[in-house]
């Protein structure tokens, strides 16, 4: 299959990286400084799934793209308002389906009223990875997987398509029957855990050892699960504190991207998760008070360090 990778980070350069591995056509659309690190030193990742380095293809404007059948998505919810016409005109004149593998929901609604339901699939990523300063990839966790599935009836060809690459690809590309629960199950879940550890600034350890830390982040599950529902996504009781539940299972040192990411001084994707979230329950009129609390408190972190305020 011919593939766009949007994006070559973590993700982007990961899965994208493991497509190339598995003979796929696949041509990163990237930005300049990144176009010439990938046209110098090529790709790189270094996994417990193997060490793998190749040469790419790479595009840094849509007139060098012609043809595809899947474009990727796999930028930072931050980086959506510059991107998404880029990734609309290139949906457009290619015809391709568009793979977000974001978290979150909102990106989803807006492909999808540029494009239209039937170009857009679902999908999602379950990893840990980040890019070094070479740009290689290093993924720390025991395995990596894509969550796909279908939101409109007539991509059950292309789903399987790609899911048929699964014996070929050293990862798993995992086809959810009901990949739009798939999605709000994970957005539900990182909301809580990357809101409540970036807002406490600790570790998992806060949740597990700190009873009012956990009630506030379980909270945000059930927030989370509120919206799910109004948007019409069935979660029973059950499957809502499953996903509760899971917030105090990590190790005590394990954390959110987004944490270690407000440590680096780097951007944070509150806007697109938690904002996100609150423009959701707006349309239902409805009001997240602990969402709304942990989204005042990362705001102000939003670009990165706090330069802007005086
Ligand atoms: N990393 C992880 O472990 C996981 C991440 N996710 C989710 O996946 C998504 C992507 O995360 P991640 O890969 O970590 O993010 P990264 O910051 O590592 O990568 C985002 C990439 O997007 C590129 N980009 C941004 N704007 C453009 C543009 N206009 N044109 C071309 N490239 C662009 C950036 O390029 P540049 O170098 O030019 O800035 C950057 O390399 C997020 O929603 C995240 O929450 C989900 C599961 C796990
Ligand atoms: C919690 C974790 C590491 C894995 O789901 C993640 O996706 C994130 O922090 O962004």
């Amino acid at each position: 299959m011919k593939f766009i990778v949007y994006g070559a980070g973590a993700i982007g350069a990961y899965f994208g990286g493991r497509l190339v591995e598995a003979k796929q056509d696949v041509t990163f659309f990237v930005r300049q400084r990144r176009a010439e690190q990938l046209s110098a030193h090529g790709l790189r990742l270094e996994s417990p799934e193997g060490v793998f380095t190749t040469h790419v293809q790479v595009a840094a404007t849509v007139e060098e793209v012609q043809q595809a059948d899947v474009i990727l998505v796999a930028v930072k919810g931050y980086h959506l308002k510059e991107a998404l016409p880029q990734i609309i005109q290139l949906a457009k004149q290619t015809n391709a389906y568009v793979l977000p593998l974001l978290n979150g929901i909102e990106h989803v609604t807006h492909l999808q009223q540029a494009l239209g339901e039937e170009q857009v699939l679902g999908g999602f990523a379950s990893i840990i990875a980040t890019l070094n300063e070479q740009g290689h990839v290093l993924h720390t966790s025991g395995s990596s997987a894509i969550q796909i599935g279908t939101l409109h009836p007539s991509q059950r060809n292309v789903i399987e398509a790609i899911g048929a690459l699964q014996p070929h690809v050293h990862t798993n590309i995992i086809v959810n029957e009901n990949i739009r629960k798939g999605m709000w199950s994970k957005y539900m879940f990182i909301t809580a855990f990357s809101g409540i550890t970036a807002a406490t600034q600790q570790p998992a350890q806060a949740i597990i050892e700190q009873p009012a830390t956990e009630a506030t982040a379980k909270q945000i599950v059930y927030e989370m699960g509120q919206i799910a529902r109004l948007e019409g996504v069935a979660f029973s009781d059950e499957e809502i504190e499953k996903e509760a539940s899971r917030l105090v299972k990590f190790k005590p040192h394990m954390t959110s991207s987004m944490h270690q990411d407000l440590r680096k001084g780097l951007p944070i994707e509150v806007e697109h998760l938690h904002g996100g979230a609150l423009r959701i329950a707006h349309n239902h009129d409805i009001k997240l008070p602990t969402i709304a609390t942990i989204y005042g408190i990362l705001k102000p972190y939003e670009h990165g360090h706090l330069t802007t305020l005086r």
